[in-house]
C-alpha cells in the first residue's frame, strides 16, 4: 500500500453522498494510513470470526426456505425467477450470522429490508455503473450526470438503522468496547458491511454461480454430485471441513470468480511517481493520478491462464491448479493473500468462497439435477 491511496475511491473519483451512511465515512472509503481504517476493518473481521459459529447453520436453514419457495413456484408456474427469493434468503442469512439478529423479530424488516437495500445500493452506484437499459449517449446524459440524493431512501434506511440499534446489541458492543467506535459508527459500518459488501457482493456472485451450474450441459452437474456425495456420503456431514475436501466444487467457485468477477473495477490514487510494468511494457504513473484495475482483463491473461476465454471447471484442481490462486484477484488481492488492517483486501476473502462452495454442495445433496440459467430455474430432480 506504499504506492497507492484508497481514500474515497471505492467506485472511482465519484463518492456517493455521506448521507447514505448518516454522515459517517465508513471503512471502505478509508485509506490504510487513516487510523480509523484499522479499527473498522478489525471490527468487520472480528464480527466475521464470531459469526462462524452460526454461519453454516444459518446458511443451510435459509437455503432450505429458499429452495422450498423455488420448488413451489416451479410446481405452480413451471419455472421460478429466483433473484428476489435469493436476495431475501441472503438478507435474512446475513442478519442472523453477521449481526446476530433474527430478521423476523421485525415483520416489516423481514419483508422489506432487502428491498430497501436494493434501492439504497442502486442510488449509490447508478452514477458510475454501466446499466445498458437505455442506449448511449442517453445513459451518460440521463443516468450518469448527477448524484442521487440519499433523502430518497432516508426514511427506510432509518428503519434498518433502528432495527440494528435495537437488536444487534452484542455486535455493536464489540465495535464500541473492543474497537473504540461510537455506537453510531458501529451501526453505520455494520450496515455498510452487511448491505453493501456482503449482500451486494453475494447478490451479484451467487446468481452467476447458480446460472453457470444450472445452465451447464457438459456433464459438470454429474461430476459435482459425485464428488459431493462421495465426501458427505459415509456418515460425514456437510461442514467447513468436508467442503474443503471438495476440489471440483471449490474449483468451479474460483473459476466463476475469475470468469465473472462480481466487483470488476478497482481504483486507487498514486501516492508518488512510479513505474508500473506489464509483461511487455513499462508505464509512467504520476503522483495524484487515479488508477483503475479492470479484473476481467487481468484474470484473462493468456500468459497465466491456459485458454483464458474458456470456463474450465477443473482449472484450480491439483497442485499446478492451486498455484493459479496467486492470480485470482476478485477480492482486491490474490486468493493466497491475507486481508489485514494494513491492506484493502476483502475482509471475507475466505468465507465468501467457502459459503459459495457450501451452497453448491448443499444443492447437490438436495437435487440430482437442476435446469435453469442466471435468472430462473426451470426444473429440479430431487435426490433419490
Ligand atoms: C461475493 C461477495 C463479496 C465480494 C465479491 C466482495 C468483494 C470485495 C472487494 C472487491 C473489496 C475491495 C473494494 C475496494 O477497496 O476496491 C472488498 C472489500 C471489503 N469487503 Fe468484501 N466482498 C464480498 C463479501 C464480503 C462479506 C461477506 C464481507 C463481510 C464482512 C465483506 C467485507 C469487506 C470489507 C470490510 C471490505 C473493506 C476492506 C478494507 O477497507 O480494507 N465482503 N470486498
Amino acid at each position: 500500500m506504499d504506492l497507492v491511496d484508497k481514500r474515497d475511491v471505492l467506485i472511482g473519483d465519484f463518492r456517493p453522498s455521506l448521507g447514505f451512511y448518516g454522515g459517517v465515512r465508513v471503512g471502505v472509503y478509508l485509506d490504510t494510513t487513516e487510523p480509523k481504517h484499522a479499527k473498522i476493518k478489525g471490527f468487520a473481521m472480528e464480527t466475521l470470526k464470531r459469526s462462524s459459529k452460526v454461519w453454516l447453520q444459518e446458511l443451510r436453514s435459509n437455503l432450505n426456505i429458499f429452495w422450498g419457495t423455488i420448488e413451489s413456484e416451479i410446481s405452480k408456474n413451471g419455472a421460478a425467477s429466483y433473484i428476489f427469493p435469493l436476495q431475501r434468503c441472503i438478507f435474512s442469512f446475513l442478519c442472523a450470522s453477521l449481526a446476530g439478529v433474527d430478521a423476523s423479530v421485525s415483520p416489516d424488516i423481514a419483508e422489506n429490508g432487502w428491498k430497501t437495500i436494493n434501492t439504497w445500493l442502486a442510488l449509490q452506484v447508478i452514477p458510475t455503473a454501466k446499466l445498458g437499459v437505455v442506449p448511449q449517449p442517453l445513459e451518460e446524459i440521463l443516468l450518469h450526470t448527477w448524484p442521487y440524493p440519499s433523502l430518497l431512501i432516508a426514511g427506510n434506511y432509518k428503519k434498518l438503522y433502528n432495527f440494528i440499534d435495537e437488536n444487534a446489541g452484542d455486535c455493536l458492543r464489540l465495535g464500541q468496547e473492543e474497537f473504540g467506535l461510537t455506537r453510531d459508527e458501529a451501526i453505520q459500518n455494520l450496515l455498510f458491511v452487511l448491505g453493501f459488501n456482503a449482500y451486494g457482493g453475494f447478490s451479484v456472485f451467487l446468481p452467476s454461480l447458480i446460472g453457470r451450474i444450472t445452465g451447464d450441459n457438459s456433464g459438470l452437474q454429474e461430476r459435482i454430485r459425485t464428488e459431493v456425495r462421495r465426501v458427505c456420503g459415509s456418515g460425514s456431514d456437510l461442514n467447513f471441513k468436508t467442503v474443503n475436501e471438495m476440489e471440483l466444487v471449490k474449483s468451479v467457485v474460483y473459476e466463476t470468480l475469475r470468469f465473472s468477477p462480481p466487483v470488476p473495477l478497482q481504483f486507487a490514487r498514486a501516492r508518488k511517481d512510479f513505474q508500473i510494468s506489464s509483461h511487455d511494457a513499462v508505464f509512467e504513473v504520476k503522483k495524484g493520478e487515479l488508477l483503475c484495475g479492470y479484473q476481467p482483463l487481468v484474470m484473462r491473461d493468456a500468459n497465466v491462464f491456459d485458454e483464458p476465454e474458456e470456463f474450465k471447471p477443473d482449472r484450480y484442481v491439483g497442485e499446478t491448479g492451486s498455484e493459479l490462486l496467486n492470480y485470482l484477484y476478485w477480492s482486491n488481492g490474490p486468493q493466497t493473500g491475507t486481508p489485514s488492517a494494513s491492506n484493502k483486501q476483502c475482509a471475507a476473502k475466505d468465507i465468501v468462497t467457502l459459503t459459495a462452495s457450501l451452497l453448491v454442495a448443499d444443492l447437490f445433496l438436495r437435487y440430482d439435477t437442476i435446469t435453469g440459467d442466471s435468472g430462473s430455474i426451470k426444473a429440479v430432480v430431487k435426490a433419490k
